[in-house]
């Protein structure tokens, strides 16, 4: 049975909104307790860093947060919408239509090339080949891999693969993008090519709950939320990030740098 969304916190239904969040991993050793009890509010256009030790419980929390695992306990609102009662095939479908996910290892299909890759969501949600064939266009052109899309995912270096991965994330137009260690696996010119282009999405308005060790990354966000031991341990608005300036990306992103 559904619940009944909780009040919303400020400024109308929160994109993404999460209460009494609880999930143990059973493994070989002991149960880790990677999420103890959390609550969340994400609003229409924030871009929220959860930063933390290793083992904290980060990326338990992002798959958590799209659907990829389910909670022990606890629910998760999506747009108002209460998740409790989602089938795994409801959630994909809902991660088609809502949610784009970008991960450390990009997790692009080997097989196919970066063109298909692409596609690949935007006809798994009902477009037709040839408005997927142009969104991939539009995409790729805008992260700077015109003439790749005929190769494959091995034949790309790192920050290739995961400029593919995002554009494969956003071919749907997803209102919420969620970036697991976005750059855990770049080097240093990867890592400002990724900081750069969530800072471009979200200064467009996309929604972005980013997961990363990785301070510079986490200082492109407006709000910061570190994570202890499975729970909140802060939850900051940074009033210095590049986005609420007006000052850090802005106008035409240069890529070959
Ligand atoms: N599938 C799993 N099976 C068993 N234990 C798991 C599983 N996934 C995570 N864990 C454990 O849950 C805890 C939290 O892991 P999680 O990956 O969420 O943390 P994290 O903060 O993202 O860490 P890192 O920054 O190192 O990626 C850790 O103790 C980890 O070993």
């Amino acid at each position: 049975m559904s619940r009944t969304a909780p009040s919303p916190r400020a400024e109308g239904t929160p994109l993404l909104r999460a209460e009494g969040l609880v999930k143990t991993h059973y493994g070989e050793g002991a149960p880790a307790h990677a999420v103890r009890g959390v609550d969340l509010a994400v609003r229409q256009g924030e871009f929220v860093a959860v930063t933390g030790p290793s083992g904290a419980g980060k990326s338990t929390l992002l798959h958590l947060l799209g659907g990829l695992q389910r909670p022990d306990s606890g629910s998760i609102w999506l747009d108002g919408a209460c998740t409790d009662a989602y089938s795994e095939a409801r959630w994909a479908v809902e991660r088609r239509r809502r949610i784009g996910i970008v991960f450390q290892f990009f997790n692009l299909v080997s097989n196919l090339s970066v063109a298909d890759n692409v596609e690949l969501p935007a006809l798994l949600a009902g477009l037709s080949p040839r408005q997927a064939r142009a969104e991939r266009e539009r995409l790729l052109a805008e992260l700077g891999l015109e003439g790749k899309e005929r190769s494959m995912p091995g034949e790309l270096s790192g920050g290739e693969q995961q400029r593919v991965a995002l554009a494969r994330a956003l071919v749907n137009h997803p209102p919420l993008l969620l970036a697991d260690e976005p750059a855990g696996s770049l080097d240093s010119k990867g890592t400002r090519e990724v900081t750069r282009l969530l800072s471009r999405f979200h200064q467009r308005g996309q929604t972005i709950v980013l997961v990363t060790h990785d301070a510079r990354l986490a200082s492109a966000a407006d709000r910061v939320i570190s994570f202890f031991d499975g729970r909140v341990a802060d939850d900051a608005e940074l009033d210095t990030a590049p986005a609420r300036r007006g000052t850090g990306i802005s106008g035409v992103l240069e890529l070959r740098d």
